[in-house]
């Protein structure tokens, strides 16, 4: 039997040489995010590692960043008491929390539900000085998944978590920067080109350097850091070909070369 799934609107990937952009693509519905869609970001994440992008861009299309995931399909679920878990969601956070390149969230827009958490599995957060954010787990009776819930309180700490997730309140964007989810709010005007920028920054980098260090972090923030695995790639770094081209590049006055992965860690 085949059974056939709507793919109209679900998220974009375009590729910009080392650059990745993921775009939600469901404007009229403030980018709400469907079961279906969790498919498409997921081989798409998977897909942007296979194809050596050097970072990730996930953004949305219209007024919001995303409204977070279909509240259609969790009343239909908690309808016919099936498990909401089975939408995969909390694997598809996981998965960008932890791809091996830096990702951006360019927040051109509000940020409600689970696209805040989303949006917080990235390395870096830029938004509209006008964009909003809140989760109301509360107020719908959803006890929030507990790897989401230790990504927050790790982020931003337990303060800042309780606020959000007790409350339900809505937080404007000075508030955002103030509670450290934001990285940056800029003007609609700027928001391109102040992500552009930093993704450059990020792709002229060193990629295992990168990958090495990103991946220590998010295991210290998640109370598993294997620092014995982390020890050993600072010593093959000391050794490494990115070290020598780093401090090559540094001593002929040049922007260094990171082109190809040229350690592989
Ligand atoms: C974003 C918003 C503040 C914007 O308000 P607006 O007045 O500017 O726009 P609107 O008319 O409310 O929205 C436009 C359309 O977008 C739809 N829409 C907006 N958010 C939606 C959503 N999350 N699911 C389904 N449809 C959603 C609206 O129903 C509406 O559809 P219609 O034109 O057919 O009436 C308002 O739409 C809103 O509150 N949306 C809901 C936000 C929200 O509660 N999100 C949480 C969802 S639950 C969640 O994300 C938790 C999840 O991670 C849990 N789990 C791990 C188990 C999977």
């Amino acid at each position: 039997m085949t059974t056939s799934v709507d793919l109209s609107g679900a998220p974009l990937l375009k590729t910009d040489g080392p650059i990745a952009t993921i775009q939600l693509d469901r404007p009229r519905q403030m980018n709400k995010i469907t079961a279906a869609d969790l498919a498409v970001l997921s081989g798409h994440f998977a897909s942007v590692e296979k194809a050596g992008a050097r970072v990730l861009i996930l953004t949305g299309e219209g007024r919001a960043f995303s409204a977070g995931y279909d509240l259609g399909d969790i009343a239909a679920r908690a309808s016919s008491k099936e498990d909401v878990h089975a939408s995969g969601f909390e694997n598809v956070v996981d998965q960008l929390e932890t791809l091996a390149i830096p990702t951006i969230c360019r927040l051109n827009g509000g940020v409600y539900g689970g696209a805040t958490d989303l949006a917080l599995a990235c390395d870096f957060r830029i938004g509209v000085d006008n964009c909003e954010m809140f989760m109301p787990a509360a107020r719908l009776g959803l006890h929030y998944y507990s790897s989401g819930l230790m990504r927050f309180a790790s982020c931003l700490g337990v303060a800042a978590t309780k606020k959000l997730f007790l409350t339900g309140l809505k937080l404007d964007a000075a508030e955002m920067l103030r509670i450290g989810y934001l990285d940056e709010a800029v003007p609609a005007g700027s928001l391109d080109a102040r992500v552009k920028e930093l993704a450059s920054v990020l792709a002229a980098n060193a990629p295992a350097a990168m990958r090495g260090m990103k991946r220590a972090i998010n295991e210290i923030a998640r109370n598993s850091f294997d620092r014995s695995a982390a020890d050993q790639r600072y010593r093959e770094s000391l050794v490494g070909a990115e070290l020598r081209e780093g401090s090559a590049a540094f001593a002929e006055k040049r922007p260094p070369r990171f082109g190809a992965d040229l350690d592989g860690r």
